[in-house]
C-alpha cells in the first residue's frame, strides 16, 4: 500500500476511529480506507484503496448527488458536513451513510487530499422510517378522529330523540335540535345551566316533581330507579309524556366525566295505543260502545250491590235488510249511524247505550221503574219512526222493535237480561213490529220464545240419540202421461221421549234461534242419502235452512256425502226458502253453484210468501218454484189467489223454471193447476207423507202416477 504525504504515522489512528474514513485523493480515488469502512462494503480494505472511486461505490441516486452538489462544495468552501448518502455494498444492497468531507493541506491544487469521515445512518433511517410512520398513523388516527366526530355531530342533530349531555357537575354541555325543540328552549341559553333547571319532569299519574335523573345517575348511582310514565314539563308550560334514559360516560381511566340523558317524545304511541283501546271498545261505524262491552257494563251492573235499578232494553231496527237492497250498503251505514245519534240525544247522561251488532241496540235505562223503562223505550221507538232519512234526493222511514227486561236477581247471569230482552224484542216482531214489549214470564208471546230455549237440549238430545224420523211426500206431475219416476220431498218429525212424533213447526224456530239448522240438515241429508242408495227408484227434494247456506262447512261436507254414496246428483232437489236465500245471497248462489255443478237441481220454497220475490229470481239460478200453499189451498174459491198463482207461473215459465204447488188438498184444486198449466202438485190430495221405512213404490195414491223421466223435476 503506497502511503500519500501528509498521511504516514496517521493510520492507527484512522484505524482507531468508530466510524468510517477514507482519504480520497484526486477525482474521488480512495487512497485510503478504515477497516470499518471496508467492513460495510463486505471487502478488505486493499480491494478498494487505489482502485475505486468513491463514486463507484455510490447507488446511482447518491453518485448524482455527490457530483453534483457534495464535488463543488468541497471545492467551494473546503468542506462538506452531514451529507446524506448511500453506498452499495458488495452484497448489493444500499447502506445509509452520512458523511463529512474535507480538504487536507494543499486544498486547490490537484492532488490535494480529501478526508471523509463516514457514518452508519441505517439506524437512523429506521428511526427516521418509523418516525414518518408513526406521524402518519397520529394523522391517520386524528383524521379518523374528525371524522367519528362529524358523524356524531351529524347524527346528533339529525336524531329524533332529545339528547342532553352534562359534565360532571351536572352543567348542561350539549343539547341537540330535537332536545332544544323538545324543551321549546335555545340551545345556546342552557348550556353551563345545571340539567334540573332545564330539564323538568313529573310523574304522569300524579304530576308530582320526579327527581332528576341526571343527578341520581352522578351523584347515587345505586338509587333504585322507578318505573312509572313520565310527563316533561317545557318551557312554554306544555306537558308531553315521554320515555328516557340517562347513562354516565367515563374518560379512559374510567373516571365519570358526565352523563347522557335520552328522551323520547311518546305522545304518538300515546295517542296510537288510546286509539287502540277505544277501537277495541268500541263499535267503528256508530262509535257507541260494542256488545262485549255493554254484556261488561251489564255484569257490573248486575253484580254490584246497593246500585240504582236499571232497566235493560234491547231494540232491533224492522226490515233494515231493505235499506241495505234497496238503497245500498252504504245508505244502510249512514241510517245506522243518524239512528245511534237519534238513540243517544233521546238518552240520559247516566244511561248506557252500545251497538250489539247489525241493525241492533243495547241500553241500560238508568232509575226507572219497568213502566218508566217501558214509557221511555216507546218515546225512542216514537223518535225512530218520525226520523226522515234523506238519501240521494228521496226520503224514507223506519221504525223499530224493542224488548225491555229487568237484570236478573241475585245468582242469576246477567247474560239472562240480554236473552229475556231479545226475546220480548222478537216477540215486539212477531206481534206486528214497531212495538216495544215487556219480558214477563207470564207473557205468552214472550213464553213461546222462551219455550224455544228448553228445546235445545231437547233437540241435541234427540240429535245424539238418533231420534228423527225422515217421511216422504210425493210431488207428482199434473199433465197425464208424464213420465213414472217417483219424485217427493222429505219431510222431517221428531220422535219424543213418550214415543209421539212431533211436528216441525214446533222445533225448527228453536233450532233456527239456536244455531241448531245446519246440524239437522246434515242429519237430513246423511238419511236420505242412505235410503235413495237404497232405494234407487226415488227422486228426493231436501229442505236446506239459510243457517246451511251460510255454513261452507255443510256445503263441503254435502258435496262429500253425496260424491261417496253414489247417488247420482241428479236423482236431488235441494228447497231453500226465498227469505233464507236472499237473506244470504252470496252464499246461496255459492251453494247452488256447486251442488249443481254435481248434477242438483235447486227448488226456491214456499215463494210469493216473502216480500221482495221476484226481484231477486234472477240472481238465483233455480230450477223450480214452489208455490206457497196459502195462495194454493183456496185457489179454487178464490180468484184473487188464482191470479196470484197464475202469474207466478208465467214469471217461472219466463225464467224457465218449472213449477210446484203446495197444499194441494182436493181435485177441484188439482183441476185449476191443471188449467193454469202448474207443473206439478204436492199436498194430502196427491200424496200423504210416509215413513221412509215403510215406504213402497207402489203405495201412495198418485193421480197420474208419472214424473218426468231422467230427473226430478225438470
Ligand atoms: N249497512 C249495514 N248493514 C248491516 C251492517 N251490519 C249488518 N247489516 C245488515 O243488517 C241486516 C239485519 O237484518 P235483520 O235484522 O236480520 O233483518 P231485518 O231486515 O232487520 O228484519 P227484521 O229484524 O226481521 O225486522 C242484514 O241485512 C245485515 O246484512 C252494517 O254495519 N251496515
Amino acid at each position: 500500500m503506497s502511503t500519500q504525504p501528509g498521511t504516514s504515522g496517521q493510520t492507527p489512528l484512522y484505524e482507531d476511529l468508530p466510524c468510517g474514513h477514507l482519504l480520497l485523493g484526486a477525482d474521488s480515488l480512495i487512497v485510503r480506507a478504515n477497516r470499518l469502512f471496508a467492513q460495510w462494503l463486505g471487502c478488505p480494505p486493499q480491494h478498494i484503496e487505489q482502485r475505486l472511486r468513491l463514486t463507484e461505490l455510490l447507488t446511482p441516486g447518491s453518485r448524482v448527488f455527490y457530483s453534483s452538489h457534495v464535488v463543488p462544495l468541497l471545492a467551494l468552501q473546503g468542506f462538506a458536513n452531514e451529507v446524506s448518502l448511500e453506498l452499495t455494498t458488495a452484497g448489493g444492497q444500499a447502506l445509509p451513510v452520512l458523511l463529512n468531507a474535507q480538504h487536507l493541506e494543499g486544498a486547490g491544487s490537484q492532488d490535494a487530499l480529501i478526508s471523509v469521515t463516514a457514518f452508519n445512518a441505517s439506524a437512523t433511517r429506521r428511526y427516521e422510517q418509523m418516525l414518518v410512520a408513526t406521524q402518519e398513523r397520529a394523522e391517520r388516527a386524528l383524521d379518523e378522529l374528525r371524522e367519528q366526530r362529524e358523524q356524531l355531530r351529524v347524527t346528533l342533530e339529525s336524531m329524533a330523540d332529545a339528547v342532553v349531555t352534562v359534565d360532571a357537575n351536572g352543567q348542561v354541555k350539549l343539547l341537540n335540535p330535537a332536545a332544544a325543540a323538545l324543551l321549546r328552549v335555545d340551545a345556546r341559553e342552557v348550556v353551563e345551566r345545571p340539567f334540573a333547571e332545564v330539564v323538568r319532569l313529573l310523574w304522569a299519574d300524579d304530576q308530582q316533581p320526579r327527581p332528576c335523573p341526571v343527578v341520581q345517575c352522578l351523584f347515587l348511582p345505586e338509587a333504585q330507579q322507578e318505573t312509572r310514565a313520565s310527563l316533561l314539563r317545557a318551557h312554554d308550560g306544555t306537558l308531553c309524556p315521554i320515555s328516557d334514559t340517562v347513562a354516565p360516560i367515563h374518560d379512559a381511566r374510567g373516571r365519570c366525566t358526565g352523563a347522557i340523558w335520552v328522551c323520547r317524545d311518546v305522545s304518538e304511541q300515546h295517542r296510537l295505543a288510546e286509539h287502540a283501546a277505544h277501537a277495541l271498545r268500541h263499535d267503528m261505524l256508530t262509535g257507541l260502545l260494542n256488545r262485549q262491552e255493554f254484556e261488561q257494563a251489564l255484569a257490573r251492573c248486575a253484580a254490584a250491590q246497593g246500585w240504582p235499578g236499571y232497566l235493560l232494553c234491547y231494540l232491533d231496527i224492522d226490515q233494515f235488510k231493505l235499506i241495505n237492497d234497496t238503497l245500498g250498503h252504504a245508505a244502510g251505514d249512514l241510517l245506522l249511524r243518524e239512528l245511534a245519534q237519534l238513540l243517544r240525544d233521546g238518552l240520559r247522561k247516566d244511561d248506557l247505550l252500545a251497538r250489539l251488532g247489525g241493525d241492533e241496540f243495547g241500553m241500560l235505562l238508568k232509575g226507572c221503574s219497568a213502566g218508566e223503562a217501558v214509557q221511555r223505550a216507546q218515546a225512542l221507538r216514537k223518535r225512530i219512526q218520525d226520523h226522515h232519512f234523506h238519501w240521494e234526493g228521496g226520503t224514507h222511514r223506519v221504525t223499530a222493535s224493542m224488548g225491555v227486561a229487568q237484570l236478573p236477581g241475585p245468582g242469576e247471569p246477567a247474560s239472562m237480561a240480554l236473552i229475556h230482552a231479545d226475546i220480548a224484542c222478537h216477540a215486539a216482531k212477531e206481534a206486528g213490529r214497531n212495538r216495544v214489549q215487556f219480558f214477563t214470564s207470564a207473557d205468552t208471546l214472550v213464553q213461546a220464545r222462551h219455550g224455544e230455549m228448553h228445546w235445545v237440549p231437547r233437540l241435541q238430545q234427540a240429535l245424539a240419540q238418533d231420534r228423527f224420523e225422515l217421511l216422504y211426500q210425493p210431488i207428482v206431475a199434473t199433465a197425464p202421461g208424464a213420465s213414472r219416476v217417483k219424485y217427493g220431498e222429505i219431510l222431517l218429525r221428531l220422535r219424543d221421549d213418550d214415543g209421539q212424533l212431533v211436528s216441525p213447526a214446533l222445533f225448527i224456530p228453536a233450532a233456527e234461534r239456536y244455531q241448531l239448522m245446519s246440524a239437522l240438515d246434515r242429519m237430513v241429508l246423511r238419511k236420505t242419502l242412505d235410503w235413495m242408495q237404497r232405494t234407487p227408484s226415488v227422486h228426493c227434494s231436501i229442505n236446506v235452512s239459510g243457517q246451511s247456506l251460510g255454513d261452507l262447512a255443510f256445503l263441503d261436507e254435502a258435496v262429500t256425502n253425496i260424491k261417496r254414496s253414489r247417488v247420482d246428483a241428479r236423482r236431488l232437489c235441494f228447497e231453500i226458502t226465498e227469505t233464507a236465500a236472499i237473506g244470504n245471497l252470496e252464499a246461496a248462489q255459492a251453494v247452488i253453484a256447486q251442488l249443481r255443478a254435481l248434477g242438483a237441481r235447486f227448488a226456491l220454497d214456499d215463494f210469493g210468501a216473502g216480500m221482495s220475490s221476484f226481484a231477486y229470481l234472477h240472481l238465483l239460478k233455480a230450477d223450480v218454484l214452489k208455490i206457497d200453499g196459502g195462495f194454493v189451498k183456496d185457489l179454487h174459491r178464490d180468484p184473487r189467489h188464482r191470479a196470484i198463482v197464475e202469474s207466478i207461473h208465467h214469471v217461472a215459465a219466463a225464467f224457465d223454471m218449472r213449477t210446484v204447488a203446495e197444499w194441494v188438498e182436493n181435485e177441484a184444486i188439482l183441476d185449476e193447476l191443471r188449467a193454469i198449466g202448474i207443473d206439478y202438485a204436492q199436498g194430502y190430495f196427491t200424496g200423504r207423507p210416509v215413513p221412509l221405512k215403510s215406504w213402497n213404490a207402489e203405495s201412495p195414491w198418485q193421480p197420474t202416477q208419472a214424473a218426468p223421466a231422467g230427473a226430478a223435476v225438470s
